[in-house]
């Protein structure tokens, strides 16, 4: 796992952001995992800049999760988030873009298998953006989830739906979602993973220092070969040996930085 430690909200996005740049820059038509939530918006922001002017054109893009139960228009919906802050000034096309719908019906675990059929046809994810939930949960994979699991219905912790509150009040939090597994997650070929805040740093800590385990899903992370966590310092406030972390991001970027996959 590749640490970065930056001094603000706004130098992660902008972290963030070059990596991003640079996959797309390198393969145009690279296949992303895009995560909803509010910490990777200012990076979608920076990602869309008109003078940054990079070509989506030939990109696909695959949902990571979503709340059942929510049309894509509903405002707290990932897919009105993602459509909102990135996909629509992106200029991405409908025709490029696989998000999990909240109305699906009917049989979901063949629905679910369908978006995991469609990844692996589009030749695997290149790469993977997460955000971080309080409790250690990506995507929707909540504490106690399987460490291998794939694209399936699951139900949302009490913790969640309390945090995630503010977003639906004064109506209540769904109580299911759609999420793409850990082993999917996993798949991916470069994990990209933001979080900031006081409020994430001991999920941090749990993430990057503790002992692998299902009651904190994103310590899967710590098995990949090519996770990255882009982290501000209130975030990192926890973390034992951030300057080991900050020492060695300072070697890796000096020496030609982190590739571009
Ligand atoms: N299911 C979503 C995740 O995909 C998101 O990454 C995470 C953090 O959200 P935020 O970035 O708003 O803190 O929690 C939500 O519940």
């Amino acid at each position: 796992m590749r640490v970065l430690i930056e001094p603000s909200v706004s130098s992660v996005a902008a972290r963030a952001a070059s990596l991003v740049d640079a996959l797309v820059r390198a393969k145009p038509a690279c296949v992303i995992g895009v995560a909803a939530g509010a910490t990777p918006l200012a990076m979608y922001a920076l990602l869309t800049e008109p003078g940054r002017s990079l070509d989506f054109s030939r990109i696909t893009v695959f949902g990571l999760d979503e709340y059942l139960g929510l049309d894509a228009t509903h405002p707290g919906s990932c897919a009105a988030t993602l459509r909102n802050h990135f996909l629509d000034k992106a200029g991405i096309a409908p025709s490029q873009t696989h998000l999990l719908d909240g109305k699906a019906q009917g049989d979901l675990a063949a629905y679910c298998a369908a978006h995991e059929d469609r990844i692996s046809r589009a030749g695997g994810l290149d790469l993977q953006i997460l955000g971080l939930g309080v409790n250690g949960h990506i995507g929707f994979n909540e504490p106690g989830c399987g460490l291998a699991s794939r694209t399936r219905l699951v139900g949302l912790r009490r913790s969640t739906r309390s945090t995630n509150a503010p977003i639906f009040a004064p109506d209540p939090v769904p109580e299911a979602a759609l999420t793409m597994g850990i082993g999917t997650i996993s798949s991916a070929r470069r994990i990209l993973l933001l979080a900031t805040g006081p409020a994430k740093a001991d999920a941090v800590t749990k993430m990057i220092e503790g002992p692998v385990s299902a009651l904190v899903p994103a310590t899967a992370l710590q098995l990949h070969p090519d996770a990255v966590v882009v982290l501000d310092e209130a975030a990192a406030a926890g973390l034992r040996l951030a300057q080991d972390y900050r020492d060695e991001a300072r070697i890796v970027l000096e020496r030609g930085g982190l590739g571009a996959l």
